[in-house]
């Protein structure tokens, strides 16, 4: 089967310094793999070069495919229209606009035929949502916030949703929470790329591990297989693992 995505020899560096350097990584139509690793591993560095996306001006060598197209001359938007979406570390929505009007702000690219969720569709995944439909962006609480973040992104129509450390800043039952929602997003039709700095937490709703150090893949596999992984608890010894 043609993966949705897949990332081959892909090279990051910034200034002439490696941050990056992938020789394989696929995610499966249906699939939640989650990308793990200590700060400054390399995760968003990850998941921006796959979007064709940075902060700052790094060198990106490499190709990455979406369903077996090379996109690694393209730009973000491109991508973007054939099925990638981002949601960068701290989410992306309008503080100013309220949830009602950031939903509407968000919507298929002009060109792409990818089909977006409905509103009615994003209603049923966050209720919580509709019920805050006139509010502020700014009023809402954070696991509301990333939730709103998340709607967005499938208002664009992905069939691969990348998040960056979705559950950053909040209490741990919304972390649980917010991931709960992810995983129920993963379908037939949108496979997610997770990064997640909360190992114990990840572990719990992705299907595969894999675990970044210093800007390479020190393991990955089936997370069953994963769990117990001496290199995943080393790799986090007196960071995320407490
Ligand atoms: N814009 C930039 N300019 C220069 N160096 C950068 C830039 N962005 C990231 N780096 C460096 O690249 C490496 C990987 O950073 P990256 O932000 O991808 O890590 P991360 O795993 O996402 O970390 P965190 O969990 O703290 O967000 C780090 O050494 C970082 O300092």
């Amino acid at each position: 089967m043609t993966p949705l995505l897949e990332a081959r020899n892909l090279r990051v560096a910034y200034a002439g310094h490696r941050a990056l350097e992938v020789p394989h990584l696929q995610l499966a139509p249906g699939e939640l793999v989650g990308v793990v690793g200590a700060n400054g591993a390399g995760k968003s560095t990850l998941v921006n070069a796959l979007l064709g996306w940075s902060r700052g001006h790094p060198r990106v060598d490499g190709q990455v495919f979406v369903r077996g197209e090379d996109v690694s001359g393209m730009a973000t938007h491109a991508r973007v229209a054939r099925g990638l979406s981002l949601v960068p570390e701290g989410g992306a929505v309008f503080m100013r606009l309220t949830v009602e009007e950031n939903l509407a702000a968000a919507g298929p690219l002009d060109g792409s035929d990818r089909p977006a969720h409905s509103l009615d569709e994003i209603y049923a995944l966050f209720p919580r949502l509709k019920e805050r439909l006139h509010h502020l962006a700014s009023a809402l609480s954070g696991g509301e916030r990333q939730m709103l973040a998340i709607a967005r992104a499938l208002r664009l129509g992905p069939s691969v949703l990348l998040l960056d450390e979705p559950s950053i800043g909040l209490a741990p039952k919304l972390v649980t929470e917010v991931l709960r929602q992810v995983r129920s997003l993963v379908g037939p039709k949108l496979s997610v790329l997770l990064v997640e700095q909360n190992l114990r937490a990840a572990i719990e709703v992705v299907d595969r591990l894999v675990l970044l150090e210093r800007g390479r893949i020190l393991a990955e596999g089936p997370v069953a297989a994963m769990r117990d992984d001496p290199r995943i608890l080393q790799a986090y010894l007196g960071e995320a693992v407490a």
